[in-house]
């Protein structure tokens, strides 16, 4: 067997690079972290979030407002207390201070009141916001087509859905609250200084500019710095996430010094933006400290002349040091509030570029869709069609320049030739993972692109080389094939394709968890999973890409008896690794550079003189050694 044929050891594990990718154009954008998102992608995705909840919403701010309105009362109670209150009680009258005493009272309790009914409406308001954006993430991510999958990797999701929506939840649980409540406490103190004294108001007001000036600065740079933070934070899980499922090879190649440096450059990298992030943050903290304490300086100051000169009440100068005082403190808390909300507008940012993508590969609107017509014989196959197919990968070149196939229903058709050579491309097209550039591939003279998503999932079933299990049982992961099926179906499939003995030697026979001690199950045992999930789901055409990880004598055989039973009168494309599937075929394709070079019966071919012939030649000998 030479290097050069179809039988190449494939990575046999999910997450691996299977394939050399084709370099991708410039600028293109699945080459950064995030997606685009398209203007006002981010505002449109935060207001289609909260929509539903617009009542609460209302209901949230009023609380907020009328709690905020309650708590700025003290300040003007003590102002009432010092200026009426203890001169009355110098004249023996109590009323007024003890009115103050109970009227305080009164606020806190009101307030606290407010605040709770507040916390617990706006608690509802982000519980929903975030289980909704889980849900769309989820949801828009699983209907994304293959190839989205095979560009944007997994570890960039998990991102998206772990520490971006977490981004998002920090600010809905705690920036947003005290940001609003810090710019409403601006609001109404603003005013109610002016009220008690225009000058002393005019100076607190005239140092809002300066204020103003630094959060926009604080804003802009910090801004660059959290989109780079949230990059970084990514770049940490991807490296994760792909050494972690690629863990076999990088054990197998001793991979792990390397990565263990890679790791560490992205790991300074965040930490490096986390730092910077926290640099500018400090120096917004001590710009906007100093503006505050000299404005309070100027005002005590100044209110202290005038209180002498008698231009000016005691209380009033004393309630509006206790305004100035609720209006600077937050001040170091903004700059926080603000850093929750550039990392979640950030992440935002990027959450709406990914919910832009749409489907390369979209599902028929229903008035489109044509149904198969109905099967005349038997047997499920069907006939299959391409009709001058034409197909590239959006990063690369031509791989199929115009093919013609048609295989008849029922066929079993080996599809072998060298690494590249565009079988899995042709299996692909085939499964509708991609459609053709141009042409059609056609099931039955039914465009593959008219067929329901049901029907299509009917029609043309793939099995893939790692035969996957999810987590749960093996009846469970069998009745994938059919989600209706009884134990009875599943039973009866596995006893079909001869995996029924070893499933009921495992700790809990078919209840046995797959994922769980004692429920390991090896690779040919998985392979007999797959093609029992496969017969129960009937379709007509079956596509196997055949696993290459070889299996010892006994396991080759199950695998090869049940690949015979999952076939039967199905029109079957196996590519094919294994000198026994393809004597198993009524017919050969050899595939080079996208075309088909040779076709015909395997016997055919093997007397022929062609490169199937040599192939063949290869094989036995590497059998028989
Ligand atoms: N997702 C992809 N994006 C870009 N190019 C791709 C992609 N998948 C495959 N290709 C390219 O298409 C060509 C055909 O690949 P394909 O996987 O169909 O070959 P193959 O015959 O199945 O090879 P093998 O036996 O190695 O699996 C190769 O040049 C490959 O680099």
């Amino acid at each position: 067997m030479t290097s050069s044929t179809s039988v190449r050891e494939k990575p046999a594990h999910p997450g691996e690079p299977d394939l050399p990718e084709a370099p991708a154009p410039a600028g293109d954008p699945f080459d950064k972290d995030d997606l685009p998102a398209p203007p006002g992608a981010t505002r449109t995705l935060l207001l289609s979030l909260l929509a539903p909840l617009r009542g609460r919403v209302v209901l949230a701010t009023v609380l907020l407002l009328v709690q905020q309105a309650v708590v700025q009362a003290g300040p003007l109670l003590v102002a009432y207390a010092i200026d009426r209150g203890v001169p009355a009680v110098r004249a023996g009258d109590h009323g007024p201070l003890i009115a103050v005493g109970i009227g305080y009272l009164l606020c806190a309790a009101l307030s606290g009141g407010l605040q709770y009914a507040f916390i617990v409406a706006s608690a509802r308001v982000n519980q929903d916001v975030l289980l909704d954006l889980r849900g769309r993430i989820f949801r828009h991510a699983q209907a994304l087509s293959v190839d989205f999958h095979e560009r944007y990797t997994s570890g960039r999701l998990i991102s998206r859905s772990t520490t971006d929506v977490e981004s998002l939840r920090e600010l809905l649980s705690e920036g947003l609250q005290e940001l609003i409540t810090v710019l409403l406490s601006f609001l109404y103190i603003s005013v109610m200084l002016l009220w008690l004294d225009l000058g002393l108001g005019a100076v607190a007001v005239a140092s809002f500019v300066p204020l103003y000036l630094l959060v926009r600065l604080y804003q802009r740079r910090a801004g660059a710095l959290f989109r780079d933070r949230s990059t970084a934070i990514a770049a940490v899980i991807v490296k994760f996430a792909e050494t972690m499922n690629g863990i076999r090879p990088v054990r197998a190649f001793r991979r792990e010094r390397a990565n263990d440096a890679e790791f560490a450059v992205l790991n300074s990298r965040h930490e490096r933006t986390n730092g910077s992030a926290m640099l500018e943050m400090a120096r917004y903290v001590i710009g906007s400290r100093l503006v505050a304490n000299i404005a309070v300086a100027g005002i005590v100051l100044w209110g202290a002349y005038r209180v002498a000169d008698g231009g000016l009440a005691l209380g009033v100068l004393a309630a509006a040091v206790l305004y100035l005082r609720r209006l600077y403190d937050p001040i170091d808390r903004l700059g926080m509030f603000l850093n929750s909300y550039q990392s979640a507008a950030a992440s935002l940012e990027k959450i709406a570029g990914l919910l832009a993508q749409t489907p390369t590969v979209p599902e028929p609107p229903a008035a489109v869709t044509r149904p198969l017509p109905a099967l005349e014989s038997a047997h499920p196959g069907r006939e299959v069609r391409f009709d001058g197919v034409r197909f590239a990968y959006r990063t690369g070149g031509e791989v199929l320049p115009r093919f013609d196939l048609t295989l008849p229903a029922g066929q079993t058709v080996a599809v072998v030739g060298s690494t590249g050579a565009g079988k899995s491309t042709l299996a692909k097209l085939l499964a509708r993972f991609y459609d053709p550039t141009e042409g059609s591939v056609l099931l039955d003279g039914v465009d593959l692109r008219e067929l329901s998503g049901a029907e299509l999932r009917r029609g043309v079933v793939m099995v893939t080389q790692e035969a996957f299990l999810f987590s749960g049982t093996v009846a469970e992961n069998i009745a994938i094939g059919r989600p209706d099926a009884t134990r009875e179906d599943i039973e009866h499939a596995a006893k079909a394709i001869g995996a029924h003995d070893f499933i009921m030697s495992l700790p809990d026979g078919y209840d046995t968890d797959v994922r769980k001690r004692g429920g390991r199950i090896s690779a040919g045992q998985r392979q007999l999973v797959a093609f029992a999930r496969a017969l129960l789901a009937d379709p007509a055409v079956l596509i196997l890409d055949e696993a290459t990880s070889s299996l010892d004598i006994p396991g080759e055989r199950a695998v090869q008896r049940a690949m015979h039973t999952v076939l039967r009168g199905r029109t079957a494309v196996v590519i094919a690794h294994r000198l026994s599937t393809v004597e198993i075929a009524d017919r050969v394709l050899v595939m080079e550079h996208g075309r088909v070079v040779e076709d015909g019966a395997p016997a055919e071919l093997v007397a022929g003189s062609g490169s199937f012939a040599d192939l063949h030649r290869a094989w036995r000998d590497s059998v028989v050694s």
